[in-house]
């Protein structure tokens, strides 16, 4: 069980110093087990923060955060927080550029190693992971860095899948990459949401991704969490929030523009897919 809960969590930067800065204030929110959470938020609303909280990388200054059993809190030693990542597997912001070893086989079943695992049960761990990512085996024997970017990204992703975390955190895990990159990368990380049942908690500045693949929304503004609720809750009244926290995704801009023209739309679409069977079914019958 890996259901997350921060209860009144507040964090400051460098306490004490002319240069604190309270980056969270009072955050409650509770995240379950395997579930999909985006966050979305402006820069310097507090995302990176909380999901650092989240690894243990650093301690709240006030207040908890319960991951399963596990609760870490201002007094939390490194081992406490060490039991805590041990759960979490986190994808940073272009994760290639950690890539290291010679090989692609060798990089993926360093972290299994590096947590005690035996070389031998390290490789098997890391030949399930290049398969949950779609890397052919015969890469395993190529330097990574004769790859290309996306796969490249694949290898540094299913190192991290390698240590078989319950929870999985991506920091913007698409940024940089070409629209099929982003595309095949989101639906792989659904794909392991889906099957592996693995708790995905995305940051995000893509909208669409929020609405498409999220199954709860967390919306942070200058420290806060302003709003939390499914993607249809968040997008398809999503006044008051645009401008100061959300930019509006393309599918919500085009069905409140067919709104106007006389559609309407139960579900709410949060794709486009969905969007257009419900336009296309509406022009059939002639009801908009
Ligand atoms: N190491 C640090 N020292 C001092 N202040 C910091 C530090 N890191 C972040 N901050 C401040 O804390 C606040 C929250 O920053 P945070 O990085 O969590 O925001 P963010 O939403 O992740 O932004 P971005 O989308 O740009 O990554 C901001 O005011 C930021 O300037």
């Amino acid at each position: 069980m890996s259901t997350i809960e921060f209860n009144g969590v507040n964090f400051s930067y460098q306490v004490g110093t002319p240069f604190e800065v309270n980056a969270l204030h009072d955050i409650n929110v509770r995240i379950s087990d395997r579930s999909y959470t985006a966050i979305v938020g402006h820069t310097g609303s507090g995302k990176s923060t909380l999901i650092q909280l989240l690894d243990g990388l650093i301690r709240p200054t006030t207040g908890t955060i319960k991951v399963g059993n596990e609760t870490i809190s201002s007094t939390s030693s490194n081992s406490e927080l060490g039991k805590i990542r041990s759960k979490i597997g986190f994808v940073f912001q272009f994760p290639e550029n950690q890539l290291f070893e010679e090989t692609v086989l060798k990089d993926i079943s360093f972290g299994p190693q590096n947590f005690g695992k035996s070389e031998d049960e390290a490789i098997v761990l890391a030949k399930e992971a290049m398969q949950l990512v779609g890397l052919d085996d015969s890469l395993a024997q190529r330097s990574p860095f004769e790859l290309s970017g996306g796969q490249m990204r694949r290898v540094a992703i299913a190192g991290v899948l390698a240590m078989k975390p319950e929870i999985l955190i991506l920091d913007e895990p698409t940024a940089g990459l070409d629209p099929r990159g982003q595309r095949e990368t989101m639906q792989l990380f659904s794909q392991l949401h889906r099957k592996n049942n693995i708790n995905v908690i995305l940051v995000t500045h893509q909208m669409e991704d929020a609405a498409a693949f999220a199954n709860q929304v967390l919306v942070m503004n200058d420290g806060n969490l302003v709003k939390a609720g499914s993607p249809n809750e968040i997008f398809s009244n999503p006044e008051g929030l645009i401008g100061n926290h959300l930019t509006i995704p393309k599918t919500t801009k085009v069905a409140n523009e067919l709104t106007k023209g006389g559609f309407r739309f139960d579900p709410y679409p949060l794709t486009l897919e969905e969007l257009s069977r419900q336009v296309a079914k509406q022009l059939e019958s002639g009801s908009n």
